[in-house]
C-alpha cells in the first residue's frame, strides 16, 4: 500500500495526513519514544490493501509529539484537511496524531467540518518499533472506516482499538493501555468488526462554525483549576496575560468558592468568557448549588456551563466561538447550541 503522489483525476483518493505521535515514534538511544517516522513509511509498512478502487496518498504536516502542538499547528491541520477535501475525488481523510491531544484536534476539526465525507483521527499507544505495536491495526481500521460509505455524514471520528468514536465528547482515558479513548458520556458511535465499520448509535446533532484559522493561533484561551483553598490568582493572571476565554475546571457539578466567583465576575466585566467544567470524569455541570461559591453563583457571575465537555474540548469550543463570533456576549449566548 505505497503512498502515491500523483494519480489520474478520475481516481478516488483517500488522503492520510501525518502529524507524528507515538504511532510515528521509535525509541531513541535513551529508550524514550520520539516521533520520527513520516506517514508514508507507516503506510508502506502496513502493506495492506483498501479493497476498493481507491488510491492512497500521504502527506506529512509535521512530526511532533502531540503534547507539544501549538495552536498554529492545530490551525495547520484544519487548513490541510479543508484543502484536501477541496479535491472532489477525495473520499475522506485520515489524520495520524498523538493521543495526548487528539481529542482537541478532532473536536476542532469537527466544529468546522461541514462535509459528508469522513475525517478520521487515529494513533497508537505503543511506538512503531514495539513488538506489539498497535499503530498498524489502528491505521488499517481508520483506512477501512474512512473508505466505508457508512461513514459518510458521521463527521470527524476517532478510530482507536476497534472503537469508532464521535469527536465531540471523546477523551483519552488511559495513559498507556491500547484502549486509550472513550466517550464517557455516551457512545461509542460504532466499532470495527471483520474490517468493516459497524455503526451502533445515531450520530448526535452537530453544529458547524465558520472561522478564520489564523485566529485560532492568536486568541488566547486558558484553563484554571479549582481545589480547596484556591483563589482568583490564576484567573486574574490569565486575563492580564490577554486571555479572551478561560475554562474553569471546577469541583463536583461545577462548584468553587466565593473568591473564585468574585474573580469570574471581574473577568466577565473585563470581557473574558469563562466556561464552566468539572474535574469529575462523567456527567454534565449545572448551576445547582448556591452559598456564594456554588455553580449557581458562578453562572450568576457570568460563567457558561460546558455540559459534558471537559477542559480540553471546552477550551477548543471557547476558542472556536471567539474566533467565529468575536463578541463575548454573542459567544455566551451561542455556546449552549453547541453542547
Ligand atoms: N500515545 C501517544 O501518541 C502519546 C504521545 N505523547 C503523543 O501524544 O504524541
Amino acid at each position: 500500500m505505497p503512498p502515491v503522489s500523483s494519480v489520474p483525476s478520475a481516481t478516488r483518493r483517500v488522503v492520510v495526513l501525518g502529524t507524528g505521535g507515538t504511532i510515528a515514534s521509535r525509541l531513541d538511544e535513551h529508550g524514550a519514544a520520539t516521533p520520527v517516522d513520516p506517514v508514508g513509511g507507516l503506510l508502506a509498512d502496513l502493506g495492506a490493501e483498501l479493497g476498493h478502487d481507491l488510491v492512497l496518498e500521504s502527506r506529512d504536516l509535521f512530526v511532533k509529539d502531540s503534547s507539544a502542538l501549538t495552536p498554529a499547528d492545530q490551525a495547520l491541520v484544519v487548513r490541510a484537511v479543508q484543502e484536501t477535501l477541496a479535491g472532489p475525488d477525495v473520499v475522506g481523510v485520515v489524520v495520524t496524531h498523538g493521543t495526548d491531544t487528539a481529542e482537541e484536534t478532532a473536536y476542532l476539526l469537527d466544529l468546522v467540518h461541514d462535509d459528508e465525507r469522513p475525517v478520521v483521527l487515529t494513533g497508537a499507544q505503543r511506538p512503531a518499533d514495539a513488538p506489539d505495536a498497535d499503530g498498524p491495526r489502528n491505521l488499517r481500521d481508520a483506512l477501512r472506516v474512512v473508505a466505508d460509505p457508512a461513514a459518510r455524514g458521521l463527521g470527524v471520528l476517532v478510530v482507536f482499538d476497534g472503537l469508532v468514536l464521535a469527536a465531540r465528547g471523546t477523551r483519552k482515558v488511559h495513559t498507556h493501555q491500547t484502549a486509550a479513548f472513550a466517550q464517557p458520556d455516551g457512545g461509542p458511535l460504532g466499532h470495527v468488526a471483520d474490517g468493516r465499520l459497524v455503526v451502533d448509535d445515531a450520530p448526535a446533532h452537530r453544529a458547524h462554525l465558520t472561522l478564520d484559522t489564523a485566529d485560532l493561533a492568536s486568541i488566547r484561551v486558558d484553563i484554571a483549576a479549582v481545589y480547596p483553598g484556591v483563589d482568583g490568582t490564576a484567573l486574574q493572571a490569565f486575563a492580564t496575560a490577554g486571555a479572551r476565554g478561560v475554562v474553569l475546571v471546577a469541583t463536583g457539578a461545577g462548584n468553587a468558592n466565593p473568591a473564585v466567583v468574585a474573580a469570574v465576575a471581574d473577568l466577565t466585566d473585563r470581557g473574558v468568557v469563562v466556561g464552566l467544567t468539572t474535574r469529575v470524569d462523567t456527567g454534565p455541570v449545572w448551576g445547582g448549588y448556591g452559598g456564594g461559591g456554588g455553580g449557581a453563583d458562578l453562572v450568576a457571575a457570568g460563567a457558561v456551563p460546558l455540559g459534558t465537555l471537559r477542559a480540553g474540548q471546552g477550551r477548543i469550543l471557547l476558542l472556536s466561538l471567539l474566533a467565529a463570533l468575536g463578541d463575548p456576549d454573542r459567544v455566551r449566548a451561542t455556546l449552549p447550541t453547541y453542547l
